[in-house]
């Protein structure tokens, strides 16, 4: 569809904000518990995107990544940046487990499209499976759209059949309609999964947000047929916290999207708390923390 014809429906905030405030609050009984808090683990983009990362440190994630505890599901990916690609490739080799990474200039994004492409090859070539882009917040909010769009199609046609989730950082956008309608432009440009967050700014995803770009997810397979995914990043630590993000996924896109195919969480922390979590339910009790590889 072109740029031009391409509009976006207005939010209303406060149905948006109790509809999301309420996915928090649904009781669930142990055996469901149980099932989300292993799919939850299997939606799991293990992130790691710090100045001091280093081989080591990516090594370590990879083992945990890949065998998180006895019984537990792998997770989904494992999210470094460019440098540590091939690092995270080779330890994770033969393990099913993703190598995602971040690029075009992550978090700002303040780079020149040349440099963002060339980032986005660098990755490729060290052999990501995966790329997190950043769109341009600056060229958004100053209303060039027609930059933001062409920079996701430009970076998706590098990226080829490799999947492409484009970060619209929704805590630097300022308003629920500005999130509907960056992620109605960065799906109509291509972008494979939208995701909420950095992790690098104090407002990261939340359910309300999550919500907003669910629903222009469900709209866009509505017309086009085609199912794109979600990825919630930033802040998400606890086991209540990712089981309320199933529950809006469940209750606004339906089974489909109950998948690592199509919803991730982004998350440095939250591993452990839905390890500790899943060993309460299976035995009554908090297991040691000796079997689980501390974050
Ligand atoms: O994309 C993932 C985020 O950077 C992770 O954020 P977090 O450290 O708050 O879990």
């Amino acid at each position: 569809m072109p740029l031009l014809s391409l509009t976006s429906p207005p939010v209303d905030a406060v149905m948006l904000e109790a509809r999301a405030a309420s996915f928090g609050t649904r009781s669930i009984k142990n055996e469901a518990k149980l099932a989300a808090i292993d799919l939850a683990i299997r939606c799991i983009d293990l992130t790691t995107l710090e100045g001091r990362d280093s081989p080591g440190r990516v090594r370590s994630l990879c083992a945990k990544a890949a065998f998180p505890a006895p019984g537990a599901p792998r997770v989904a990916a494992v999210c470094v940046y460019p440098n540590l690609v091939a690092v995270a490739k080779d330890a994770l080799r033969g393990t099913g487990v993703k190598v995602a990474s971040v690029a075009t200039a992550f978090p700002s994004g303040l780079s020149s499209l040349d440099v963002k492409l060339r980032d986005t090859e660098a990755a490729l070539a060290s052999g990501a499976d995966e790329i997190d882009m950043v769109i341009d917040r600056g060229a958004f909010l100053a209303g060039d759209e027609a930059r933001v769009y062409d920079e996701i199609v430009a970076v998706k046609n590098v990226c080829g059949d490799v999947h492409l989730k484009a970060i619209l950082e929704t805590g630097e956008l300022g308003s629920y309609d500005a999130t509907r309608r960056a992620s109605d432009l960065a799906l109509e440009a291509g972008a494979d999964v939208i995701k909420t967050s950095t992790g690098k700014i104090g407002t990261s995803a939340t359910l309300a947000t999550a919500l907003v770009m669910a629903e222009a997810i469900r709209d866009f397979a509505r017309r086009t047929g085609e199912r794109r995914g979600l990825k919630v990043a930033g802040g998400v630590r606890t086991t209540k916290a990712a089981i309320a993000y199933l529950v809006l996924l469940d209750e606004s896109l339906g089974d489909p999207w109950l998948d690592p195919d199509l919803f991730r969480i982004g998350a440095s922390a939250l591993l452990d708390d839905l390890l500790l979590q899943r060993e309460k339910l299976a035995t009554g009790r908090y297991g040691s923390l000796d079997y689980v590889p501390r974050d």
